[in-house]
């Protein structure tokens, strides 16, 4: 059961503030994390995972910040962007060097793969995929660790209809062994299919952390509006 949270969460580029006094609470379940450009989604995912430091406050999962976690690829799994992949390289083997790195048994590379559909593609080089297809692999390298987290920014972005329809089946599937998602999307109409609960955020603050219907009672889009539209900045 893992918890994920911002605690007074700040971060601050020179003079633009990014990330405003953040605090929330994520439990297992789907939770999308919304915001309009600019609202400080990645900078608050990236501080999540450790790739930047906060000016103030802190973001944990399960109570240790991502530099204090002992495995952390079997504790939170990632895909922040689908495009950090060596063209050259096979997706089995872009797989097996971050086993390899993550100190993953190697025997998980092949059930990953099965997991995102990429078993028949395993050999081909990620150079070559489609928009979708590396999704996927980006996807399965998350997967490696079999975390208790996901986090991902954008992960419908490039998929087909089917391939939305994949993905909502995974997360609901990962969410429903009592495991966290924390998804960020622009696509409203799909994050009302896939997620229980939203953060809600703009111009760098909290505008809401509840369930879903509690933002929709006149439909998403027009919750999302109402909640972020003062905040433009
Ligand atoms: N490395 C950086 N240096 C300076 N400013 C930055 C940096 N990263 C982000 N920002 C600024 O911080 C603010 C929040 O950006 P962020 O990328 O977190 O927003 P976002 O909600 O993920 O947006 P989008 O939906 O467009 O991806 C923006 O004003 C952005 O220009």
């Amino acid at each position: 059961m893992s918890t994920v949270r911002a605690a007074g969460l700040t971060k601050r580029f020179g003079t633009v503030d990014a990330v405003r006094e953040l605090d929330f609470k994520v439990t297992p379940g789907i939770t999308a994390f919304l915001g309009p450009n600019g609202a400080g989604k990645t900078t608050t995912l990236r501080m999540l995972l450790g790739l930047i430091r906060p000016t103030f406050g802190t973001a944990t999962i399960d109570g240790k910040r991502y530099a204090e976690l002992r495995h952390p690829r079997r504790v939170v799994g990632a895909v922040l962007e689908a495009t950090g992949f060596h063209p050259g390289r096979t997706a089995r083997r872009h797989l097996e060097i971050l086993a390899v790195a993550g100190g993953l048994p190697l025997a998980r590379v092949d059930q990953v793969l099965d997991q995102v559909g990429l078993t028949d593609a395993a050999r081909r080089r990620a150079g070559g995929f489609s928009l979708g297809m590396r999704q996927r692999l980006g996807l399965a390298g998350a997967l490696l660790g079999d975390p208790g987290v996901l986090i991902l920014d954008e992960p419908a972005n490039g998929l087909d209809p089917a391939g939305m329809a994949w993905l909502r089946g995974l997360l609901r599937g990962f969410a429903g062994q009592g495991r966290t998602v924390i998804v960020s999307s622009h696509v409203l109409a799909e994050v009302a299919q896939t997620a229980d609960r939203a953060v809600v955020i703009s111009g760098g603050r909290l505008r809401y952390c509840g369930p879903l219907e509690g933002m929709s009672e006149d439909g998403l889009e027009a919750g999302f509006l109402r909640l972020t539209e003062e905040a433009q900045r």
